[in-house]
């Protein structure tokens, strides 16, 4: 797959849930456009009840959407061939199952299952994340299982790889560790990655872009290099306004998040800036 085409693409996609007893329907997605090329490592941050799993399982075709088209390594998600299944990772939050066996058994079945399989890579993460082998898989804590759901997830490859909230049960330094293998991962295989996370820095440690994710619309979606140098708190004087041309992220009269891709100075009536970390970014967004 060459760089230009897009492993993921969603076009103008919406999903919306029955509401319970004659409630209002919950709206999951709303016309929702997202474009993933190879290399990207894109986080996927958003509120509790923002969409994020929705987006990934509707990618998946776990969850029908109800409108708009999603291309999946260049096939729709319903009707995902053998092939394109053989290069697509998911790992989701809830534990991955094997009890009865050892997490070298459950690795060996797992694996059988993929052409592409590299014990090596497999060999490799066991040692740097100190699984033993010999372990039995019901007797690991929450972070081993999600380690091992993460060996099973990356260990062949994967051209797309989906993970959501891979490393919520980690300690800081697997997480770390685990991070650090995934963007190099990407790098070397050209795979595209979408991981969403709470942990700001995480996105901003390893992600190429951040896509925020508001009430099921994306409300923003850049380079992590292209925020920190565009998106800026701007205060206004009284009476001044911003040019037609710069994008309001949010805000209202003296005070704005902006994306402006024009040198800030030509701003006039700014009389204070602020450069903002992915975390204070995300409260704004949320005011
Ligand atoms: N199967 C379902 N039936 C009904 N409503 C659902 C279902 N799955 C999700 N929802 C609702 O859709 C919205 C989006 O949920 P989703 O799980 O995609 O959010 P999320 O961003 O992944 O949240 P979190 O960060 O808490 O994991 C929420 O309001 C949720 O309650």
């Amino acid at each position: 797959m060459d760089c230009l085409t897009p492993v993921l693409k969603f076009s103008q996609v919406s999903k919306a849930y029955a509401g319970v007893k004659g409630k209002a329907p919950i709206i999951a997605l709303d016309k929702l456009e997202l474009t993933l090329y190879p290399g990207m490592v894109v986080g996927l941050l958003g509120q509790n009840g923002a969409g994020k799993s929705t987006l990934m399982r509707c990618a998946l075709g776990i969850t029908i959407f109800d409108d708009g088209d999603i291309s999946i390594l260049g096939e729709s998600p319903q009707t995902l061939s053998a092939a394109a299944k053989q290069c697509i990772g998911y790992v989701q939050q809830q534990p991955v199952g094997y009890e009865g066996f050892t997490v070298d058994k459950a690795l060996d079945l797992h694996g059988s299952f993929y052409t592409n399989w590299d014990h090596d890579l497999q060999q490799q993460w066991l040692q740097r994340f100190e699984l033993d082998g010999r372990q039995a898989v019901q007797k690991l804590s929450v972070g081993q299982r999600q380690t091992l759901a993460l060996i099973m997830g990356m260990a062949y490859r994967p051209k797309l790889l989906i993970l959501d909230e891979p490393v919520s049960s980690l300690d800081p330094i697997a997480r770390r560790k685990f991070m650090a293998d995934l963007f190099e991962l990407a790098l070397e295989s050209g795979s595209a990655v979408l991981f969403s996370s709470h942990i700001t820095s995480d996105i901003e440690r390893v992600a190429s872009h951040v896509a925020l994710l508001k009430n099921g619309k994306l409300v923003l979606f850049e380079e992590i290099d292209a925020l920190r140098e565009q998106v800026t708190l701007v205060t206004l004087a009284e009476h001044s306004e911003l040019p037609s041309y710069v994008h309001r992220l949010a805000g209202c009269e003296q005070r704005w998040l902006i994306n402006n891709t024009q040198p800030q100075q030509l701003l006039s009536g700014i009389v204070s800036e602020q450069k903002l970390n992915l975390e204070n970014l995300f409260v704004e967004l949320h005011r």
